[in-house]
Formats: C-alpha cells, structure tokens, sequence
C-alpha cells in the first residue's frame, strides 16, 4: 500500500493533494481550496488514467486550473455535475470545456491569472505548461447551417480538428503559442501533460475556418490518453526536432501509430521543427524530405522560434481541409503547390492530397511535387 499527502500554498490558496493507493484501481484524491469549496471525490470513483493525470497536474505545479482540470475530468467521466462552484457541462465537448474554463478564469480562482489558464497555454515564465484537459474527444468536422460563433468570440462556417504530435520536446507546444500568438516560448522545458487544445480562426477563400489544434503530450505514458483523441482529427502535424535524431528516428512508429488510430483520410503533414538550431542540426533537410517520400506525406522544415513556415503549415491544412469539404463542382482544383509557390520561406519537399489505405496499409500519394528551392 502506497501512500502520499502533498500539501502547498500556491497563489494564496491552500492545496492538498492525498494519491492513495490501497489495491489496483482504488485512488482517492482530494483538491481542496483555501474555501474547501471542491470537495473530494467519492473513494473509488476516479480511474487511473483520471488519477494519473490529477496528480501530474498537482504534483507539477499547474494548480491554478488544477480545479477546474478536476471538474473536466469528473465530467466526463462520470456524467457531468456541479463540483464546487464550477458548473459543468453533461459529456462535455471540447468547446465546452473551453467555455467552462473562461467561466472560471473570470471568477475568484483563476482572476489571479487570467493567462495562466492550461487552455491558454504557457504564461510567460513558462511555469504552468498545463495542458491537462480531458474533454471527452469531439467530432471531427463541423458543419453549421449559419455561422457559429467561437468561444473566442469570433464567427467561422467550418472547423476542423487537427492534432500535434511527436516525441517529447520537439516544439509541439512552441509551435502552436507561435501560430495562435506570435510568441516563441523560450525557457525551461516543461512537458505536456495530458491534451488540450486552442482555437484559431482563419479566412480561407472568404470562409471562416476553425482549426481546433489540440496539442498532446509526447510522453510516452499519456499514450493510451492522447490516442483516444486521434479518431476524430482531420489533421495531424507530425514534428521531429532537426537537432535531436532519435526524434527523427521514431518518425517511422508514429506513422504506425497513426495509421492505426486516426481516420483513413486522415491529412499527415510531417514537420522538421527547430530549423534555426543551424548550429546542433543532426537531421539534414533532405532526410526528412526522403523519409516524407517514402511515406507520401507532406514536408516542411519549421521553426517556433523564428516563426519559420509555421503560419505556412497551418494554412496549407487549412486550405486542404476546406478545399476537400467544400469544393464546388465548377470550382478551379486548389493546387498546394501554386499555393506555396506564392509563399516565401517555404524549404522542402511537399505532397498532398494522399490518403492512408487501410486496405493495403500504406499510403498513397495522389500528386507530389517538389519545391523549386528545394
Ligand atoms: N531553438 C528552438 N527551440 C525550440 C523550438 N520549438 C521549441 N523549442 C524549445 O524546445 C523545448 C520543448 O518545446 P515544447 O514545445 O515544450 O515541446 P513539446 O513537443 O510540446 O514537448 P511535450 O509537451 O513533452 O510533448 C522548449 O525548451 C522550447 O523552448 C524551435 O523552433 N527552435
């Protein structure tokens, strides 16, 4: 039998953790608030996949949502109640989860913080990585007959999910503040816990886009959480670090990976990310344009820290995914490739339009082309 009792004072507020361990499958945690206003769950009622979670997210410091985080994950997993203050929602969607947390982050917990919320990411010193959401996984596609509003206040036509994944550390989190914010993330690596995801509009040929860009753990032990969520993605941005070989190397087993997991249609851009490390660089560019090759994927070097084709990426998804759904028979053919010629900056070797066949389990490229520069 294990035992442990954490407590710390963060933010004024008084948080104790209690992870007990009696036999497999029996936890019981307690988040309580300097108020005592969350009160504990029922002994026995939170799986380890929930606990496991809960207590990464004590245990590494992202306490400021940590209730809220608490909230989410008793919603889904057993129905949807009020805990404490926060109401949440029944089977909550992702957009919920999001809505639910901007509720909180207006009241008395998080207003300490607003920006140190896991659904916004890393605040500046980069002291609550705390992508911890665990929002029951969402449909993929969105089609609303008028325009929707987005928690962000913002009106689009069409959302798609897309995923980011790939090896711990090679910029998956860096990559996504860039494209939503315009920042780099610099500082002490803290890793992903769990998923989350942001929201970005875009205007695509005059339609509003969402992409709904859920960021996963690269760990291996929240595999079993992130591949849950790999069934709904219409997209997913797979990274390797162009300074860290093994990331490259493992390239190959998340191709597996998601060949197994996510839909057969599924859009696979492979990302090279850090192009500007010039000087720690062990994966040339050209390695990464062969294996994209070889595997019919689309390929682009990256970089979080410059803002290197991050904008690029994520607009040729985009544009790929709205072209697919809502293509007009007398419409002209989106061409990927007049697309990034048109684009400065691009480095590498592109394709598009492919599809995973389960069939003959491999892939197939239906056009490729190679940049001009590349
Ligand atoms: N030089 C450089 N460093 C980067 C870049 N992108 C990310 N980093 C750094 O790489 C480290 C890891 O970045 P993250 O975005 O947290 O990595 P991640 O893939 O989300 O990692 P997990 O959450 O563990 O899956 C951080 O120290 C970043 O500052 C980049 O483009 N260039």
């Amino acid at each position: 039998m294990r035992s442990e009792h954490l407590s710390r004072r963060e933010g004024g507020r008084r948080l104790r953790c209690l992870h007990s361990e009696a036999e497999p499958g029996f936890t019981a945690i307690q988040l309580l608030l300097r108020d005592n206003s969350c009160p504990p769950f029922p002994s026995g009622s939170v799986s380890r996949v929930e606990t496991s979670l809960l207590y990464a997210l004590f245990t590494r410091s992202y306490v400021r949502d940590a209730r809220l985080n608490f909230c989410c994950l008793y919603a889904e997993f057993h129905g949807g109640k009020s805990v404490g203050e926060e109401k949440v929602f029944h089977s909550p969607t992702a957009e919920q989860v999001t809505m639910s947390r901007k509720k909180a982050m207006k009241g008395k917990v998080s207003s300490k913080s607003p920006k140190g919320s896991p659904s916004s990411g890393r605040d500046g010193g980069r002291t609550g990585k705390g992508l911890a959401a665990a929002a029951a996984p969402s449909s993929g596609l969105v089609y609303p007959s008028r325009p929707s509003l987005s928690n962000s206040g913002e009106f689009y036509d069409i959302a798609f999910k897309v995923m980011l994944v790939g090896d711990s550390g090679v910029g998956k989190t860096c990559l996504l503040v860039r494209f939503k914010d315009g920042a780099f993330l610099a500082g002490s690596f803290i890793s992903t816990v769990g998923i989350d995801f942001r929201n970005k509009v875009m205007s695509i040929d005059a339609v509003k886009v969402k992409l709904q860009i859920w960021d996963t753990a690269g760990q291996e032990r929240f595999r079993s959480v992130t591949h849950a969520y790999y069934r709904d993605a219409n997209a997913l941005l797979l990274l390797y670090d162009v300074s860290n070989k093994a990331s490259f190397d493992n390239i190959r087993a998340w191709l597996t990976e998601i060949h197994e997991y996510a839909q057969q249609d599924v859009v696979v851009m492979l990302l090279g990310n850090k192009a500007d490390s010039t000087h720690n660089r062990v994966v040339r560019r050209e390695e990464g344009e062969k294996l994209a090759k070889e595997f019919g994927v689309p390929f682009m070097e990256t970089s979080a820290k410059s803002g290197l084709n991050v904008e690029l990426a994520f607009t040729a998804v985009a544009k790929e995914l709205k072209h697919r759904t809502m293509k007009e028979p007398d419409e002209p053919k989106f061409e990927l490739k007049e697309y990034l010629n048109e684009s400065s900056g691009l480095h590498g070797y592109l394709t598009c339009h492919f599809l995973f066949c389960a069939d003959v389990k491999k892939v197939f490229v239906h056009r490729h082309y190679r940049n001009a520069a590349g």
